[in-house]
């Protein structure tokens, strides 16, 4: 399927070049026994390009999640480690999860946010993904995903759907032929070609991508990266800086008892600001706070209560919502993004940007008093 997807000769003649090095992590789930299949034995990518790519029953011990938390052999191979190897980590690197539905985006040195990530394919799926060369039928975001495919939407005109966190939200749009691609902020993106996530997918419209970008540069002095095509992206679409705060096990009364504060805090816009200008005077007003509801346009079926949503008048969103996949106790998310149209800006830290939205995030739902956490267990 996927050769009738992708243009296979493109992504071969990149993966062959001497120029291009890539990295394949599996984190010993099925995705193993794909990679070297597709990018080894069809696309011509070196043996040496696959780790972990042995599937095994217990993940050879490590946790099958493709983050930066979990994916440590690849983050330390693509430079973006604690100590930073001697050895010039490879142009592209991803991970796919256990059951390869999922997938992360790495270039030399960089990271590339799952929302970002699904917007730069939107924005290039015509030009580079022969599947989509007449088009997109619309695209699609859960709500907690940063905005940055909306603006692709609205700069190329396309039909745009916001839906709760949830796989099958997605699913009844393809098959109504409403979305071509979408993606969420929890590693997952996917295409109508099977209405699924699909983590190998994913990877091969990187592929594509960086190979058309490439296309008559392979014997050049430099090659266009993964880098270079965010900064591309954000240069013309502005830049969602973007993080998550995960508090896991959180006692399920206490985070109950913050949802319930930031339910009734959402319907009072005077009560909100004063609490965001005593927190830091230098963020902007929230304009509009809300308990998110979808109503799904093929089905007229309604999801309330899907997370409490905070929008600031430059644009800055907090959204608070609880996880429906935490094991034990209860997860808060708290999601922190604020959007940067001016170009010479877009290139700051993610964490030292977002710092005082952070701040008025943890001091507007009182995290500390209804939580007793001081930090939160992950970030993403
Ligand atoms: O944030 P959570 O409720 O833990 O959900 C995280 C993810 O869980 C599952 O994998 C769903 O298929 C996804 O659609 C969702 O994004």
């Amino acid at each position: 399927m996927f050769r009738s997807i992708f243009d296979f000769e493109l992504i071969r003649k990149l993966l062959s070049s001497s120029k291009f090095t890539f990295c394949y992590d599996a984190l010993h789930g099925v995705a193993g026994a794909y990679a070297h299949r597709i990018f080894v034995e069809e696309l011509g990518a070196q043996e040496s390009s696959l780790l972990n790519c042995v599937p095994k029953e217990d993940f050879g011990g490590g946790h099958p999640d493709p983050n930066l938390t979990y994916a440590k052999e690849l983050v330390a191979r693509m430079g973006l480690g604690k100590s930073d190897s001697a050895v010039d980590p490879p142009e592209f690197g991803a991970a796919a999860d256990g059951d390869a539905d999922r997938n992360m985006i790495l270039g030399k040195r960089f990271f590339v946010t799952p929302s970002d990530s699904v917007a730069i394919i939107a924005a290039n799926a015509v030009n580079a993904i022969p599947y989509f060369s007449s088009g997109l039928k619309g695209v699609a975001r859960s709500m907690p995903t940063s905005a940055a495919i909306d603006v692709v939407a609205k700069n190329l005109n396309l039909k745009f759907f916001e839906v709760p966190t949830g796989w099958k939200f997605f699913g009844n749009l393809m098959d109504a032929g409403l979305c071509s691609i979408c993606g969420e902020e929890s590693f997952g993106t996917g295409s109508d070609h099977i209405r699924e996530k699909d983590g190998i997918w994913a990877v091969l419209a990187w592929l594509s991508i960086l190979a058309f970008k490439n296309k008559e540069n392979l014997n050049g002095d430099k090659l266009v990266t993964v880098e270079d095509i965010v900064r591309q992206h954000w240069a013309i679409y502005g830049r969602h800086y973007y993080t998550r705060y995960d508090y896991e096990n959180v006692d399920a009364g206490a985070a109950k008892d913050l949802m319930a504060y930031l339910v009734k805090l959402q319907s009072s816009l005077d009560e909100i600001n004063s609490s965001v200008k005593g927190a830091r005077s230098d963020v902007s007003n929230v304009i509009n706070a809300d308990e998110f509801e979808y109503k799904d346009p093929v089905d007229g079926s309604v999801s309330k209560h899907q997370g409490i949503r905070f929008l600031f008048e430059d644009g800055s969103r907090l959204v608070f919502r609880l996880s429906g996949t935490g094991s034990e106790g209860a997860t808060i998310r708290l999601y922190i993004e604020q959007y940067e149209k001016d170009s010479s800006k877009t290139g700051r830290d993610s964490q030292e940007a977002l710092a005082p939205l952070v701040e008025v995030a943890l001091k507007l739902s009182k995290m500390l008093e209804f939580t007793g956490r001081s930090a939160p267990t992950v970030i993403t």
